[in-house]
């Protein structure tokens, strides 16, 4: 029987810098053909445009599969295992698949998929890597007080105290095999060995954890990593299952009650903007005032031939030129990614005024 094929999986909360990771890795890949599956909360498929436009030789746009009928860990049969199966069926099959999920994705069901019938013979987790936004987390945005949270559940089970935004972060590197303390940059001296420091005590037994700015790491470090993720999945137990589980008895199967209904997406549309840096400033206030997790896409600025590509994980904005605009239409589109209640009207006017 052939070897099995490695796919990894790259996860992590939005912005963290997974498809930033994904295209150093293909920059660099040391001769290995990676083929990619994307999936993005948001219809824009910015993510994907990004990775089929970085040009290099070892990856084809064929070798970029976009999944973007909702969030991979729930389509897992009707999107998830086609996928896999066409992937598989070529007749030049890739050396190493990677996955990108949604930064909102939990990466247990789609490590749970890889022992379905027909994929377990053929492919194999090589690992789980879950990248990390260091400033932000550092900055307090997913901590929450283990202790402090302890007590109050003790006093009221019936009361979920954990923000869906933790409760994410935890189940994400309670599947880690690999954590990435991403955007070192922005860290001051000291904070990333203290990060890596508490994310190593919080995650399973033997993670490794490395630091890394703009993803930069060698592909002999994120991939090869051999781990086969999917016949160890009780010890990646989802932490909201777990939470309400207290006879320690995580081997149940059933379905983690997370529900991607907390967290919503739309896409905002608009003509040509003014002036490219005024308009990231206009992004970053209302992004500040409707408190906006994450907005990206794409802006047509006047006089330039160039499309302007707009990256926001809160409040900073980056932006560069990415490519010509060429036949499409000089439009700006992007997507706006928050917690439920958005008030879309008043962004959607906000952005376009
Ligand atoms: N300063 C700094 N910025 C970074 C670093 N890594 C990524 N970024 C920026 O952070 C933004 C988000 O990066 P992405 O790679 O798109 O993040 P992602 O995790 O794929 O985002 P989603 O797919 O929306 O969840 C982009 O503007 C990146 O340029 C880093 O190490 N330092």
């Amino acid at each position: 029987m052939p070897a099995k094929i490695p796919a990894t999986v790259v996860t992590g909360f939005l912005g963290a810098g997974k498809t930033t990771l994904i295209r150093h890795m293909l920059e660099n890949a040391e001769g290995k053909r990676i083929a990619l599956i994307i999936n993005e909360f948001g219809d824009l498929g910015v993510d994907g445009d990004i990775l089929k436009g970085c040009g290099i030789e070892t990856c084809t746009e064929e070798d970029v599969v976009e999944l973007s009928n909702g969030c991979i860990c729930c389509t897992v049969a009707d999107d998830f295992i086609p996928t896999m199966e066409s992937l598989l069926g070529r007749d030049n099959p890739p050396d190493h698949i990677v996955i990108e999920t949604s930064g909102l994705a939990l990466p247990q069901p789609l490590v749970r998929a890889f022992n379905w019938p027909g994929i377990s013979t053929r492919v194999t987790v090589d690992g789980v890597v879950t990248v990390v936004d260091g400033k932000a987390v550092s900055a307090g945005q997913f901590a929450h007080n283990v202790a402090a949270v302890d007590a109050q559940r003790k006093q009221d089970e019936n009361l979920d105290h954990e923000t869906p935004l933790s409760e994410l972060f935890e189940d994400q590197i309670a599947c880690a095999d690999m954590i990435v303390v991403n955007k070192a940059d922005l860290l001051a001296e000291g904070e990333a060995d203290q990060l890596r420091a508490r994310l190593k005590a919080e995650a399973r037994d033997g993670v490794q954890v490395v630091t890394a700015t703009m993803g930069a790491l060698p592909v002999s470090v994120l991939l090869g990593q051999g781990v086969g993720a999917e016949a160890d999945l009780e010890a990646r137990h989802e932490v909201h299952h777990h939470h309400h589980d207290h006879d320690d008895d995580h081997d149940h199967d059933h379905e983690h009650a997370h529900g991607h209904d907390e967290f919503e997406s739309f896409v905002v549309e608009r003509g040509e903007v003014a002036d490219a840096s005024a308009f990231a400033e206009q992004v970053s206030e209302v992004i500040r005032t409707h408190n906006i997790l994450r907005l990206k896409g794409f802006a047509s600025v006047e006089g330039k031939p160039m499309r302007l590509t707009l990256q926001a994980v809160g409040p900073r904005v980056d932006t560069y030129y990415d490519r010509p605009f060429g036949t499409e239409p000089r439009s700006t589109r992007l997507v706006v990614i928050g917690e439920a209640g958005l008030d879309a009207a008043a962004i959607d006017a906000a952005l376009k005024a």
